[in-house]
């Protein structure tokens, strides 16, 4: 009988036999005996495990077998147990294999931590699955074509200098290779290998994998490798483990670019990682991944390199917006005229959008030329140069990079102290000159001052910019130059009292909808593709590419105004640009009620002379809307307004104001506007006057408006009575004017402020009362046009408390007032999409006399 003395001193000892004895009793017995390594069978016996049936079935036996941590050196005595599946004799002192050899069942060979530097030194088993040959000594690999069924080989920790004999494993899909000695991938072949673990060799460049289509998981670290060619073609491959490298460019992980399932990846201890900008660069190019550098990508990150280097288009015109915004807050702040005249009302703008020379710029200075009393063109800045035929001024203000630069928001904008300085120098010299009356002195060193060039360069560089940004409203890059819409050009028309149009590409109008302002955006789209890009090639202005980058954006401005209803208040196809510019015209009349009045005044005509206007405008010439001329695309338009559900019903559930609310939020709008600018808006206050409210002739100046006789026109043409009314300037009359109970007095003396004092006063009241001219606001009388509507429904149903009279006009007899009055109602009220969004265009008041 042979006795083991196992290792472990707490493991209870199984004697061949006896397996009752326990290794107390087997210290007792055995303690003083050597052991020398060689394995018995009492051992054997008491490891067997897993009683299972034999591989041919004919009987039972143990399967496994587990060895591990004896201290073997001889395990000769496993040659007898030829049935065996699983064998582990890890962690021993094991130099010889051979006895495996018998095992022809062995699917599983675990022989780790030995001292073996033979390379599966035995009869080949073609049953092996998984085999375990780590930290050894082995030095060099055998043909391994006889083990077709093996899964698994883990080689690491050995002295492996090339990887060879595996290439008939047509089952291997793991092979663990780390810390050995390879300089070179390969020997690979087309192995199914899912996990390839080649970590701590000598290993510089990446090779010999390109073959590996089912390679999932690759561990390269610690090795030498700067540039991760040879990667790109794993199109299964989803994490990388690149620690401990050489890799230093941002630019190689272009090669994991093209990777659909790379998820994780490690590129700790890379110089790369020094990079600035390194870890957003990576998430951006590597978009799918979910751990860099073993650590979980937060959404943020990757919403934020998306935005750092490809923001989506709303996130461009959002900064432009905050930009522009930003640094014009730099600048002292005033009013501005586009916004004084109503708070809220905005300043109504018409923006022809749509893909490069599409003719929008064409469309738009002939439509300001037809309408001049209602529009003006405001021309961008851009850094283009001028093409042939083009106006400074009237196309575009050229301007150079560096001035668009410093109107931006320059890097050297920021005011310094030695700007500071310069300044004060200046302010200094020139305010000694005037206290001292040395002018020639301070003249002479102001122009020797400025005569220094590296003065000027200063004062360029330090002082104008920080005095210059801030000007745009929007910005934007187009085929490398720089487009810009200024602050400037839409106040030089807002103080014309006109309504601004400009042309723009998508970029500008996403920028320009974050603004306060809310233009109207009639898209000009070429729908016929082919017509459109000879068109641009016959201008013989634009590159190839360049072409095709317009013509490519076609798709997109279609795709826009489909995904997004209502994005485009209108769209009119360009293909022929007469017809274009037809539509357009129309649609313009639309806005400003023109083709209404047109019909207004044709069905006026047609009563004089005896006609039935209901006749000829059925249903239009009553108190209702009038029908809007429908056109394609006004259709398309009308349409996409009315997508706009939410808003109309509420316009509609909303309460109108009575004239006298109505007054008092005017009232007290001007004392509040007066306070803070301390002066009143000019001429611009004709673009919020109403439709209705906009014929008499003698209104034609913003002189006469702020006339007081004007006012009272104005006044009295809301309260629905002074269509055809004016009063000649200067007619102060009181008596005229106390003889005339129109209700635009009772409406006056409703709204209380100035009732009182009309009484002791001999000329009207609002000339008394009312501010000097040129701080004098006049009111909104669009809420006071609605409660006179209702007034006349209460004067028919008999309700009204006070019962105005109808206009004592010369010349005109009551049904015409009646029928000019209603008539004009409708003008405002169909006005298309007055519901939902700004007016516009603004109808000067009078202008409209010169209709075109
Ligand atoms: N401030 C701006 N914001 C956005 N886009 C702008 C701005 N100014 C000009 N653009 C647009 O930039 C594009 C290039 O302008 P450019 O003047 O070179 O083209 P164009 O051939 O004259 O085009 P078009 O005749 O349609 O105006 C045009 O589509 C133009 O509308």
């Amino acid at each position: 009988m042979q006795y083991l003395w196992c290792l472990d001193p707490f493991r209870t000892l199984h004697v061949h036999g006896d397996p009752m004895l326990t290794h107390v009793s087997c210290l007792m017995c055995f303690s003083q005996e050597v052991f020398d390594g060689v394995l018995h069978e009492a051992a054997v016996s008491e490891s067997l495990s897993r009683l299972g049936r034999s591989a041919l079935g004919t009987e039972y036996v143990y399967l496994d077998l587990l060895l591990s941590k004896r201290n073997l050196t001889d395990i000769h005595v496993l040659c007898g147990y030829t049935h065996l599946q699983k064998l582990d004799v890890s962690c021993n002192g094991i130099t010889d294999l051979s006895c495996v050899s018998y095992m022809l069942y062995l699917t599983e060979l675990n022989a780790s931590n030995n001292r073996l530097s033979s390379f599966f030194d035995f009869v080949p088993l073609k049953n092996l699955k998984v085999v375990d040959l780590s930290f050894n000594q082995i030095t060099k690999m055998k043909d391994l074509s006889a083990y077709k069924m093996l899964t698994k080989l883990v080689l690491n920790r050995n002295n492996i200098e090339e990887i060879t004999g595996l290439e008939n494993c047509i089952s291997l899909s793991h092979l663990n290779l780390a810390h050995n000695r390879i300089t070179k991938i390969c020997g690979l072949g087309r192995l199914p290998i899912k996990t390839l673990i080649l970590s701590a060799n000598q290993i510089n460049y990446i090779s010999g994998l390109e073959n590996l289509k089912t390679l999932q998981d690759l561990d390269l670290s610690c090795n030498q490798i700067s540039s991760l060619e040879g990667l790109d073609c794993l199109e299964f491959l989803q994490t990388l483990n690149l620690d401990d490298n050489e890799i230093c460019q941002i630019s190689e992980i272009a090669y994991l670019e093209e990777l659909p399932l790379l998820h994780g990846l490690n590129l700790l201890k890379n110089p790369v990682q020094e990079q600035a900008e390194y870890w957003l660069s990576v998430l951006f190019m590597l978009q799918r991944l979910t751990d860099l550098d073993l650590k979980k990508i937060k959404v943020e990150e990757k919403v934020a390199a998306l935005n750092k280097y490809n923001p989506p288009p709303e996130v461009i015109a959002g900064r432009d917006h905050m930009a522009n915004v930003m640094y014009s807050m730099i600048q002292p702040q005033k009013i501005f005229d586009s916004t004084l005249p109503n708070l809220d009302t905005p300043y109504p703008i018409l923006v022809l959008t749509g893909p490069q020379s599409c003719g929008k710029r064409e469309l738009a200075h002939r439509m300001c030329r037809d309408f001049k009393e209602f529009f003006r063109y405001g021309p961008c800045h851009t850094t283009r140069n001028p093409y042939f035929g083009e106006e400074r001024r009237f196309d575009y203000h050229f301007v150079t990079p560096e001035v668009f630069e410093d109107m931006t928001c320059s890097v050297r904008s920021s005011p310094s102290l030695i700007s500071v300085l310069l300044l004060l120098i200046i302010e200094l010299t020139s305010v000694r000159s005037q206290i001292t009356g040395c002018m020639c002195i301070c003249h002479k060193y102001n122009s020797v001052l400025f005569s220094r060039p590296y003065i000027v360069v200063l004062f360029r560089r330090l002082v104008i910019p920080s005095f210059f940004q801030g000007q745009f409203l929007l910005t934007m890059k187009y085929s490398g130059h720089d487009y810009g819409l200024s602050r400037e050009a839409v106040e030089s028309v807002a103080k014309e009292g006109l309504a601004c149009c400009t042309h723009m590409e998508i970029e500008g109008v996403r920028s320009l909808k974050n603004s306060y302002f809310e233009p109207r955006y009639i898209l000009l789209l070429p729908m016929n593709k082919e017509r459109y890009e000879g068109w641009l090639r016959r201008k013989g202005l634009f590159t190839r590419p360049e072409i095709d980058i317009a013509v490519s954006r076609v798709d997109m401005y279609k795709t826009i105004h489909q995904d997004c209803p209502g994005y485009f208040d209108a769209v009119i196809n360009t293909d022929d640009f007469d017809e274009a510019y037809t539509k357009l015209r129309q649609l313009v009349k639309e806005y400003l009620g023109l083709a209404e009045s047109d019909q207004v005044s044709q069905n006026k005509a047609g009563e004089k002379s005896g006609t039935d206007s209901r006749k000829s405008v059925p249903g239009s010439s009553q108190i209702g809307p009038s029908k809007p001329i429908q056109t394609d695309m006004t259709n398309e338009f009308l349409d996409s307004a009315a997508r706009n559900y939410s808003a109309r019903v509420s316009a509609k559930l909303s309460p109108q104001k009575t004239p006298v609310e109505e007054a008092s939020v005017q009232r007290r709008q001007l004392a509040a506007r007066q306070a803070l600018a301390g002066k009143s808006p000019d001429t611009y206050t004709q673009l919020f006057q109403r439709g209705s409210l906009t014929a008499p002739a003698t209104l034609g100046t913003h002189r006469r408006l702020l006339d007081p006789s004007s006012c009272t026109s104005i006044l009295q043409s809301a309260s629905n009575v002074t269509a055809d009314c004016s009063f000649p300037p200067g007619s102060h009359d009181t008596s005229s004017r106390d003889s005339r109970p129109s209700s635009g007095l009772s409406l006056l003396s409703s709204a209380g402020a100035f009732s009182d004092r009309r009484s002791s006063h001999p000329t009207p009241v609002i000339n008394i009362h009312s501010p000097p001219e040129d701080k004098m606001e006049p009111l909104d009388l669009s809420g006071l046009g609605e409660g006179t509507d209702r007034t006349q429904d209460q004067q028919s149903t008999g309700n009204t408390l006070e019962t105005p009279r109808l206009p004592l006009s010369s010349g005109s007899d009551l049904g015409a007032s009646k029928a000019s009055a209603s008539s004009r109602l409708s003008v405002r009220t169909s006005r298309p999409g007055s519901n939902t969004k700004p007016i516009l265009p603004p109808i000067p008041c009078g202008r409209k006399k010169s209709s075109p």
